[in-house]
Formats: structure tokens, C-alpha cells, sequence
């Protein structure tokens, strides 16, 4: 397929405020596309590089070159290009860097070459194109939109089951079923201020530790045992604790989710950081475990004896769990009858902050398993409020942080896939943070403009802030009060942070 293509309908889509003309677009895009060009075709569309990150800066995209007058570039020979200039490395790399984007974009025309700045500089991202692209395959295969979202959610990616469609039509949806040692994608909570809020809304549920661990799917089957983080990598590696448990758990064939935590001597939860830095660790397994050691907690199950569970209601797949894992590896809940009852789940809490942990998650007894969604059915409170927002730029600093970039520029997702500022803070980074991120936002800088450093919207950072304020200044008109780093968050993508929605509904206070 053409770069030309692709450019002209992204140009389209971004303009067309009707779901249905996108969808139409994107079909028409799709029934053009080679199996072959959809790894490059569909991250494309949303703005994102296949690559991940190339450092292809500011600098190497600043300088005009003339535009070709007729479009020639395939998305492949584009990607190919691409993952050439990032290869270049060592002396005299942003020359060799700077020689293959001049060529690339001496071969674009002006649309490509205004679709490739965009793509490079982060500036296309179109958050909510994946659903959008969803209905798009469909209706471009002839397969039932219904399939293609459950096939994708299996799959935990939708170039996977595009490629497959594309390839072998609508038959190859048989293909994405929930498969021991094939990890799908986590179910995720939403948000509630308060425990009788979620319980009003819920009704009768579980209200469960949330433990501040780290998330993991694990896979079992016979000796066979995988352990997947919630952007599925396999971590069964560096956590040999995991896979022991597993092998002493009763049934020999299934998938469970939980968090690894770990405990002090007085059981009591280490910190996230210690958590994060054992299972980001590789190299000793052996030393890492000694010195903290870790272990699983289980919450959900959702395949037993080969039986996808998925569609099941939380309370049938809690006895399945409750059959395989013994008390002390699952985690500990209240069972609430309803509003009535709303003390028994205040208690629960009261008493899981005693404990050292961080909240709770209510979760709806009747509620099936959605995967890789928000459910509304798992809802979090938590007492300190937090927001995962992405970097959108970040300011050289002063004094002591001279030569780091310090102040970062805070954004939340907006309805149409980009990102509102919503204020600044230089509080609460370590010096190791400070080095850390101003490493990675240098490699993500796409313009420098006096002591401000705009940079691709690619890290998620956790911020903690004590509340909502009202500002003409800001985009969403409002802006955070006492933001503050509480660590970055590299599990997540951009397409994960909050957005400018839920913040102002979590704020009626403000808004109103
Ligand atoms: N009992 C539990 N049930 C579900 N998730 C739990 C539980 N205990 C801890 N967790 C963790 O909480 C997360 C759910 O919150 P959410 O979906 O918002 O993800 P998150 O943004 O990582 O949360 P946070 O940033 O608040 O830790 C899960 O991904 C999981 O890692």
C-alpha cells in the first residue's frame, strides 16, 4: 500500500467528526491492504511508530526539503526506512540519522511529508481510532463486529487478528480463543470517590484488598508455567517464587489473575519500588530473590480444565478459584449485601489501610470478565487521589537541577485522542528520577523553545494532587492543585492515562 493512501485517509478520519464516515473510510482502507502492510497500516493510524521509540528528534525533522510531486513510498519501504535511521548509532550517528530522514522525506510528497512529521512528532495520535478500526475490519472481512472485538480482546492486539482476517477471511476468528499460555489482556477498574459510592452503584459485591504490586496473569498448564505482566510479557523468568506456587496449586490446566506483592518481616507490604525494581531485574534472579522475595495473590480465574470462564459472573468464577487456591494465596475480601450494608465495607477498609495497603477494589457479583476493558464493574478507591498523565513537555531547570529537565507539563487524554495540559509540577522527583527522565525526554524531544522541551507524549507519570481548580489558562479549564511525581509508570501507554472526562466527573465540586 501506498504511504499516500494511508496519509490521505488518516487526513479524513481526523476530520470527520461521524463515527460512521470513519468506519467507512477505514474499511475501504482495509479492503486495499495487504495482510502484510497491517503491522504497519493499523499503528500508523493511531500515531504510533511499530518501532516504539526511534529518537528521530526535533533536530532531524526541522529542516524543509522539497516534497516529490508524486507519491511513490510504500508503507513498507517507510517502515523500513525507519528502522534503518534508528539503527544508525555511535560517532557521526545524527549525521547518518540526519542523511536518511533528508532522503525519506525528499521521496514524500507534501501530504506524506506532513503525515510523517505528525506520525514522528506524536502529533497524529489518535487515541480512540482502535475501536473506530475494529468495526472498519469488520465491515471490510464481512465478519461479525461482535466476533472481531471478543477475537481482539483474546488476542490482546488487533494488528494480530487484522493480519489474520486480511489473510484468511472470517474463518480465522476460530483461531483467537482463550487458550492456556496465550495471555489476554487484564480487566481494569474505573474510579469511585468513596466506598458507599461504589456499593450504591454496585449493589451486592465483593470489596477486595488493591494491593500495590505488580499485575500477573498466570498461565499453568501440566509443569508447564508462564507468568505474564498486564502488558503481556513474559516474566516467568525473574519470578521462580511464581511458578513454585503454581505447581502446588490443585488443577494442572488453567489461567489466573492476580498481583505479586511482597512482605516485610512484619507482613506488612514492601514498597511498590522494591517490587518493581525485583521483577524489572534479569541478571541475578537468584540475589533478587533472596532479597525480596515475592509472592502471588490471586483474585480471578479465567480458564479452569480448559473451560473459559470469561463469561461467567464474578461469584461463579470466585469458586472455581476458591477450589484451586488455598485462603492464604487469595485475596481478602468482604461480601456486601448492598447499601444496607455499606459499614461492613467501610470496616473492610478501614482495616486493609491498617494492614498498609493502598485501598480497595469493589467488584459486582453478576459481573462477567472484561478483559482489557475499564469495566464498570471493578471500581477502585482510593484515599490519596492519583492520576497517571503524560508528559507532554518538560522545563530546564534551575540551581541545583541545572543541565535536568525539571518542571514537567502534565496532560490528560481529551475526547478526540489528544492531550489537554492541565498544569505543571517539578515536586517530588528523587535525583534519580530527575537523571532518569531527563535521559528519556531528551530522546523524546521533538522542539526546544527557550527552557521549554516539548517532547512525543509517550511517558506516563503518576501524580498525586489534593484537588481540582478552575483556570482559564488551561484547555480544560481547570488545573491540578499541590501536584506532586509519585513514580512513573512504564506499564502503561498513553492510550491508558486518565482522561479529561473521568477528572472532571470525579470533581463535581468544581465543574458544577
Ligand atoms: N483485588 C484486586 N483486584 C483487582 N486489581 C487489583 C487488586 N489488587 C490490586 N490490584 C491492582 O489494581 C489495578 C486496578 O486498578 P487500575 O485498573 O486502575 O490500574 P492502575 O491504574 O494500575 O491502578 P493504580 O494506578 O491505581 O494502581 C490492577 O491492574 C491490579 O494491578
Amino acid at each position: 500500500m501506498l504511504l499516500s493512501r494511508l496519509a490521505h485517509v488518516s487526513r479524513e478520519v481526523a476530520a470527520t467528526s461521524a463515527r460512521s464516515r470513519k468506519i467507512a473510510l477505514l474499511a475501504e482502507l482495509f479492503r486495499d491492504a495487504d495482510a502484510d502492510d497491517v503491522p504497519i497500516v493499523i499503528p500508523y493510524l493511531a500515531g504510533r511508530l511499530p518501532q516504539g521509540r526511534l529518537g528521530i528528534g526535533w533536530k532531524l525533522l526541522g529542516r524543509p526539503v522539497t516534497p516529490a510531486s508524486e507519491p511513490s513510498l510504500t508503507v513498507r519501504d517507510v517502515d523500513a526506512r525507519l528502522t534503518a535511521v534508528g539503527a544508525v548509532t555511535g560517532t557521526g550517528s545524527q549525521a547518518g540519522r540526519g542523511r536518511l530522514m533528508g532522503e525519506l522525506m525528499a521521496a514524500a510528497t507534501d501530504v506524506e511529508q506532513a503525515f510523517l512529521r505528525g506520525l514522528l512528532t506524536g502529533e497524529v495520535r489518535q487515541g480512540a481510532l482502535d475501536a473506530v478500526a475494529v468495526e472498519g475490519l469488520a465491515e471490510a472481512t464481512g465478519a461479525p463486529p461482535a466476533d472481531v472485538r471478543r477475537a481482539v480482546m483474546l488476542a490482546g492486539s488487533l494488528q494480530t487478528v487484522a493480519r489474520a482476517l486480511l489473510a484468511e477471511g472470517p474463518g480465522a476468528l476460530d483461531g483467537f480463543r482463550l487458550t492456556v499460555g496465550r495471555p489476554v489482556l487484564p480487566m481494569l477498574a474505573h474510579t469511585a470517590g468513596s466506598v458507599a459510592e461504589a456499593v450504591g452503584k454496585l449493589g451486592a459485591c465483593a470489596v477486595e484488598e488493591k494491593l500495590d504490586g505488580i499485575r500477573v496473569q498466570l498461565h499453568r498448564d501440566g509443569d508447564h508455567v508462564r507468568i505474564y505482566t498486564r502488558t503481556l510479557d513474559d516474566i516467568t523468568d525473574r519470578l521462580p517464587e511464581l511458578t513454585a506456587a503454581a505447581l502446588e496449586l490443585k488443577g494442572d490446566r488453567f489461567i489466573l489473575d492476580g498481583e505479586v506483592i511482597a512482605l516485610d518481616g512484619n507482613g506488612r507490604p514492601r514498597s511498590f519500588q522494591e517490587i518493581a525494581g525485583r521483577v524489572g531485574s534479569r541478571v541475578d534472579v537468584a540475589a533478587a530473590a533472596a532479597s525480596v522475595p515475592v509472592s502471588p495473590v490471586f483474585f480471578d480465574a479465567l480458564s479452569v480444565d480448559g473451560r473459559d470462564l470469561l463469561d461467567l459472573p464474578f461469584t461463579e468464577r470466585h469458586a472455581e478459584l476458591a477450589r484451586l487456591v488455598p485462603e492464604p494465596l487469595r485475596v481478602r475480601r468482604a461480601l456486601v449485601s448492598g447499601p444496607d450494608d455499606g459499614a461492613a465495607a467501610e470496616t473492610f477498609l478501614a482495616d486493609t489501610l491498617a494492614r498498609g495497603h493502598e485501598g480497595v477494589v469493589v467488584k459486582a457479583l453478576d459481573a462477567p470478565y472484561s478483559a482489557g476493558r475499564r469495566g464498570a464493574s471493578w471500581l477502585k478507591v482510593k484515599p490519596v487521589h492519583t492520576l497517571d498523565l503524560v508528559v507532554l513537555a518538560a522545563e530546564w531547570g534551575h540551581g541545583r537541577r541545572t543541565g535536568k529537565l525539571s518542571n514537567l507539563h502534565l496532560g490528560a487524554r481529551a475526547a478526540d485522542g489528544s492531550f489537554a495540559m492541565l498544569g505543571k509540577t517539578f515536586k517530588g522527583m528523587t535525583d534519580a528520577m530527575l537523571t532518569w527522565q531527563t535521559e528519556r525526554l531528551t530522546e523524546l524531544a521533538v522542539e526546544e523553545n527557550g527552557s521549554v522541551v516539548t517532547v512525543r507524549p509517550e511517558l506516563v507519570v503518576e501524580i498525586a494532587y489534593d484537588g481540582l481548580q478552575k483556570s482559564t489558562r488551561y484547555p480544560a479549564g481547570v488545573t491540578l492543585r499541590f501536584a506532586r511525581v509519585v513514580r512513573y509508570r512504564e506499564d502503561k501507554t498513553p492510550a491508558e492515562a486518565d482522561t479529561v472526562e473521568t477528572l472532571l466527573a470525579a470533581h463535581p465540586e468544581v465543574t458544577r
